[in-house]
């Protein structure tokens, strides 16, 4: 709750952080908005909430996506009316009731009495009997709710909110007890991630800025310039982000650039870059010298490359707008190194995007996979004679990953897998990271689901 001042008097403005949260909550599941752009707007227009406030906002609304399967299996539980017939006020009022009885440390009575005066405040009263009913019920019977037989496919799906299709590819690629320990780690909620920006300051000062401004900062693993961060609400408020002394970037991403490598004073081009995130720390690693071309098929995203390239202090990127399916013959054998960060379904960005697992059915994987395969073809076409190849994905779908490279090698006896144990740390170590390619589970790396191959064109 909040006080702001208005017209020079002081007047009590109460904005009730449950509500804004199941707003958020029924413009995702009702109208499609992405997530993050619904949190980002209802936050900005609801400004006068304190960080606290919005805090609690931003849990309940990715809590309850996250946990979503679970909760509206509760409902179907102790409601008679199905989900999908329920009105959409009611449903997000019900999902962020349930998610903060079952899921935080609110107080059943309080996250029910909440919920039944919202449905009242939005013309609905009739309806409070029903809200209160199914919550009041849901909350005595929290330790015996039924669930589908352990070890199965619906099992997991249900406890761990994730979708059959997803359940069942993940089982047939990771077996039955890694796709549980993958469940339970996307749905934990993940860290900030950071990289330094080596430009601009040095890591250890670094730290003790944003310890200063009351982060809790730890080292990353895997990239040497990685700190994860923890009690920051608002990261683009922070003075070292606006001076640019470092950029938002999950390790998996900071570690496909390690294994790039890229150096100062090369050409390199980053084909499918937007918004930016591994060309400001190709830029970075290579000192701000050379040539980085960063394309993306969307006129839009180019001002994001720009912007963050200001803000960084990097002078060395040209964006260009283009779409990467399509060869061009000035690049031909130009690049000592090219990045591939293909477009891609997305499957191991579950943690930090929930939605993702609600609004995707498998469907778009199968046209995908020829995009990343041109992409790839023409990619290695711009990469010169010894030059290195690097392809990635913030996916966990072995058609987009291991049988994309299994098929560019097999096509391309010009290219090797190069081996990339050395940028790894020794836990990570995997049999595959010697033929050049490697898997970062969430569990295991405290990252992104993420893919990354190595390749090198013969000298
Ligand atoms: C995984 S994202 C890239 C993330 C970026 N490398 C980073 O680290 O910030 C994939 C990008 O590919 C772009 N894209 C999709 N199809 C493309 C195409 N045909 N040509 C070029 N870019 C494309 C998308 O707009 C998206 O920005």
């Amino acid at each position: 709750m909040n006080d702001i001042p208005d017209k020079g008097e002081k007047r009590m403005i109460q904005i009730n952080p449950r509500e804004v949260a199941a707003e958020a909550m029924m413009e995702i599941m009702e109208e499609g908005a992405y997530n993050n752009m619904a949190l980002r707007r209802l936050l900005r227009q609801n400004g006068a909430m304190t960080p606290k406030d919005r805090a609690l906002v931003t849990e309940i609304v990715n809590g309850s996506l996250r946990n979503l399967y679970y909760i509206d299996h509760v409902i179907h539980q102790f409601s008679k009316i199905k989900t999908e017939k329920m009105k959409p006020w009611v449903l997000a009022v019900l999902r962020t009731a349930i998610y903060q009885m079952y899921f935080m440390k609110t107080p059943d009575s309080a996250a029910c009495n909440e919920a039944v005066k919202l449905i009242a405040e939005r013309g609905l009263a009739p309806l409070k009997g029903f809200v209160n009913g199914v919550l009041r019920t849901a909350a005595r019977e929290k330790d015996s709710i039924p669930l589908p037989k352990e070890g199965t496919v619906e099992f997991l799906s249900i406890q761990y909110s994730h979708p059959l299709w997803v359940i069942k590819m993940w089982l047939a690629y990771f077996g039955y007890e890694e796709t549980q320990k993958l469940c339970q780690a996307n749905n934990c909620s993940p860290d900030v991630t950071i990289r330094t920006n080596t430009l601009k300051i040095e890591k250890a000062l670094l730290k003790k800025e944003l310890e200063k401004s009351g982060a809790m900062v730890t080292e990353g693993r895997l990239a040497p310039f990685a700190f994860h961060l923890k009690k920051t609400a608002d990261i683009g408020g922070l003075k070292t982000f606006k001076e640019g002394l470092f950029h938002v970037q999950d390790e998996s991403s900071q570690l496909a650039v390690e294994i790039l490598n890229p150096q100062k004073g090369e050409d390199i081009f980053d084909l499918c870059a937007a918004p930016g995130g591994k060309s400001f720390t190709i830029a970075e690693k290579m000192e701000n010298k050379g040539r980085l071309i960063c394309g993306d098929i969307y006129e839009h995203k180019m001002d994001l490359i720009s912007q963050g390239a200001v803000r960084l202090g990097i002078t060395i990127i040209e964006p260009k707008q283009q779409d990467a399916t399509v060869y061009k013959k000035e690049y031909d054998s130009t690049f000592d190194r090219v990045l591939v960060d293909a477009p891609c379904s997305g499957l191991g960005l579950m943690g930090k995007k929930p939605d993702i697992r609600l609004k995707k059915n498998g469907d778009e994987i199968d046209y995908l996979v020829p995009i990343q395969r041109q992409i790839l073809e023409n990619g290695a076409r711009y990469v010169k004679q010894g030059g290195i190849l690097v392809y990635s994905t913030c996916t966990l779908c072995k058609k987009e990953n291991e049988k994309n490279i299994e098929w560019f090698l097999k096509d391309h006896p010009d290219f090797i897998g190069e081996d990339i144990t050395e940028f790894l740390p020794q836990e990570l170590w995997q049999e595959t990271a010697k033929k050049g390619y490697i898997t970062l589970l969430p569990h295991k790396s405290n990252t992104d689901g993420f893919f990354i191959a190595k390749l090198k064109r013969k000298g």
